[in-house]
């Protein structure tokens, strides 16, 4: 099956980063014929797998609920038998009206004995007259539609309360996974995908599942009554009702599978068209795509990519429908074929009447139910697929973490070491860092200084453990980093990265994430807002410290850029740590609150090792020592005065600053 984009499809436009390659992805070549053998093994193959998948199933349904599972079951059962019980009823009721009719036409006593025969076992009612006798049956079938009519809404509630629950537990396992992945995962494009599919079908599938597998065992009981009901009378025609849907099963079955592979491959396109909708209906950048103009051209590349999806879906559901109706039609062909030959068998008198209307009601109920368990089969096995990818997502390995890692030193001091660190970032050839080496004492200020892509940052989410290097390795106090507990090693480091995130929260929350075990600690809250400066700012919005930030929820103040730098700042300096990794902490300061940073921060930094990044060199002055980085290799260190000294590049960088200043016009300085 080719999903190339048709002439009907909307033109593809040439190559865009925003729309990617827009006739991919393309399904892999279907292999072309296969002889009857292959197609059966490979229908057993799907009917084996879809099996012992429903365990799998199950097994998540009864985490979300037990309770829940056990009432849809019993709910199940009920409405799974009440087909062959109405049948067989009906049937009885027929027989006693006509024998009524046959004993009162005769003259002879209207007494008859009511029986049922179930396997092993047979029920007989005292002699009674055919008005009691229907009155028996008709409370007997009120009785059945009475207990259906109940186990219908048992059905129908515990199925949504179970979606409910296991929409909740399925996107909290996803969650939780999530938040453990080593951050190589998020890297990668696939590694999306495979999120975005999992997060996506983590709300529908489960409603999809619940309803198959329960469907299914519905299914499978009025087929196992039925079947008992009719083999008894004719197996002929149970073997006709079994087989009759068969056909239309498999094809079914085919386009599920090709439907879940077109949704496999269109996770990239949709994850386009998220991003392009989001970057017309988000705040962060609604600012850009109006001052651009940008909002026609983004919603034509959506456009563009919406109706490659579209056509593709398209052209499979029809396919799917369509020919799955076809096929179909040999059970309808079937059903007539039935309903001809027992009627035959009732005028020759083979048949009583109750028999033939049992024989209709019935075969109809097995080929409705033999449809509804194929149906069921393909439905689950296409939700296996989908569920797979949530399996798979699961099952990728969590942050490697040293068996048994060694403790941290106590107290820590903070001498870092970086030995022969060479890095690359995940799915890239390019090296950031180059066999890198250098030594931070404890309690020294360094800063870290070079051009744009040096790898000053990549300096800092290795000490943070982000990343563990390429070759080398970092030592803190003499320890390499892999043999630390992360979570131990980070809950020593206060860190500030370039890239820091802005919460939908309040203020307060904004800071307090920085140690969640002191997220109510107002006062610790406060007293690192005024490490960093924000003590006043935030104390004089609309609720202060409670105030929300952002503009995404209600009530919400936004902050300048700066404004927000000093608030992530802020919860750098929630933890006690006895060393700190700020990353152009003050790239979006003014030149006041910069300064008075720098003045706070030398007494911050006192009894630390401080570890800064950046562009500006008045700030970078003041550090202890200084490492210029230059493609990933460290290129110069030392104090100002002796890289000054040196007249290298450092002291190019620096004239080259000061001199900016120094010639502006005086109104600019
Ligand atoms: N997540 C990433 N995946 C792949 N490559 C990356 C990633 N982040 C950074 N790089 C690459 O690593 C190199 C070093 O980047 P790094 O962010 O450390 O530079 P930097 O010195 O901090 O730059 P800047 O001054 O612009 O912040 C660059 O060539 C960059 O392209």
């Amino acid at each position: 099956m080719q999903f190339f984009i048709r002439k009907d499809e909307p033109s593809a436009s040439p190559w865009s980063g925003f729309t990617g390659e827009s006739d991919a992805p393309e399904s892999p070549p279907q292999p072309a014929r296969r002889d009857i053998r292959s197609r059966l093994r490979r229908l057993g193959a799907t009917i084996g797998g879809t099996l012992r998948g429903v365990p799998r199933v199950l097994a998540l349904v009864w985490q979300a609920s037990p309770r829940l599972t056990l009432g849809l079951a019993a709910g199940t059962v009920v409405a799974g038998l009440v087909p062959a019980a109405a049948a067989y009823l009906v049937r009885m009721l027929v027989d006693t009206v006509v024998r009524t009719l046959q004993a009162r036409a005769d003259q002879l006593p209207d007494l008859q004995v009511l029986s049922v025969s179930l396997p092993g076992l047979t029920l007989r009612s005292p002699e009674l007259t055919g008005t009691e006798a229907i009155v028996v049956l008709t409370l007997a079938q009120f009785l059945v539609f009475g207990t259906s009519s109940l186990a219908t809404a048992v059905n129908a509630m515990t199925r949504q309360l179970l979606q409910e629950r296991m929409t909740l537990s399925i996107r909290l396992k996803v969650m939780t996974h999530a938040s453990k992945l080593d951050l190589a995962f998020f890297e990668g494009s696939k590694s999306y995908d495979l999120l975005r599919q999992a997060q996506q079908e983590a709300t529908t599938r489960p409603v999809a599942m619940v309803g198959s597998v329960f469907g299914l065992c519905q299914a499978a009981l009025t087929f196992a009554s039925m079947v008992a009901l009719l083999v008894g009378l004719s197996p002929w025609l149970a073997l006709v009702a079994l087989l009759a849907p068969v056909p239309a099963f498999i094809s079914d079955a085919r386009y599920g599978q090709r439907g879940f592979l077109v949704t496999l491959w269109a996770s990239p396109i949709r994850r386009r068209m998220e991003y392009l909708s989001s970057l017309v209906t988000t705040d962060r950048y609604a600012k850009e795509t109006q001052l651009f103009g940008l909002g026609g051209y983004l919603v034509d590349r959506f456009r563009l990519l919406g109706g490659i999806f579209y056509a593709r879906q398209r052209r499979l559901v029809t396919a799917r429908y369509l020919i799955g109706c076809a096929w179909s039609m040999v059970a309808v062909l079937a059903g007539s074929l039935t309903f001809l030959y027992v009627a035959l068998g009732a005028v020759s008198g083979r048949l009583t009447l109750g028999d033939l209307i049992l024989y209709t009601a019935a075969a109809t109920a097995l080929q409705t139910a033999v449809q509804s368990l194929f149906g069921g089969l393909t439905s689950v096995y296409e939700n296996n697929l989908y569920l797979d990818t949530l399996y798979h997502l699961l099952a990728t390995p969590v942050a490697t973490r040293p068996a048994h890692p060694r403790p941290l030193p106590s107290p820590l001091r903070g001498h870092v070491v970086f030995e022969n660190v060479s890095f690359s970032y995940p799915g890239s050839d390019h090296p950031a860092l180059t066999d890198l080496s250098f030594e931070i004492r404890s309690g020294q200020t360094v800063a870290l200084v070079g051009r744009n892509g040096a790898g000053k940052s990549t300096v800092v989410k290795l000490v943070a453990r982000l990343y563990d290097p390429s070759a080398g390795r970092i030592t803190i106090d003499g320890v390499d980093l892999r043999e630390l507990d992360p979570d131990e090693l980070r809950g020593s480091i206060g860190v500030m990265l370039q890239d820091f995130v802005a919460y939908q929260a309040t203020a307060a929350e904004n800071i307090g994430l920085g140690d969640v075990r002191h997220l109510d600690d107002r006062a610790r809250i406060e007293a690192s807002a005024g490490k960093a400066g924000a003590l006043d700012l935030l104390a004089d919005l609309p609720d202060g410290f409670d105030t929300p930030l952002g503009k995404w929820f209600a009530r919400g103040v936004e902050l300048s850029g700066g404004e927000w730098q000093k608030v992530a700042l802020s919860r750098a300096f929630m933890r006690d740590t006895p060393v700190l990794l700020l990353d152009e902490p003050t790239s979006a300061l003014d030149a006041r609150a910069e300064h008075e940073l720098f003045d706070r921060l030398g007494q911050l930094a006192e009894g630390r090792t401080t570890v800064y990044v950046s562009h500006r060199f008045s700030t970078v002055r003041r550090a202890d020592r200084i490492l210029m980085l230059d493609g990933g290799q460290l290129v110069e260190e030392g104090t100002h005065e002796e890289l000054m000294r040196h007249d290298g590049e450092y002291a190019e960088l620096f004239t080259m600053q000061a001199a900016a200043y120094a010639q502006a016009p005086a109104g600019q300085r």
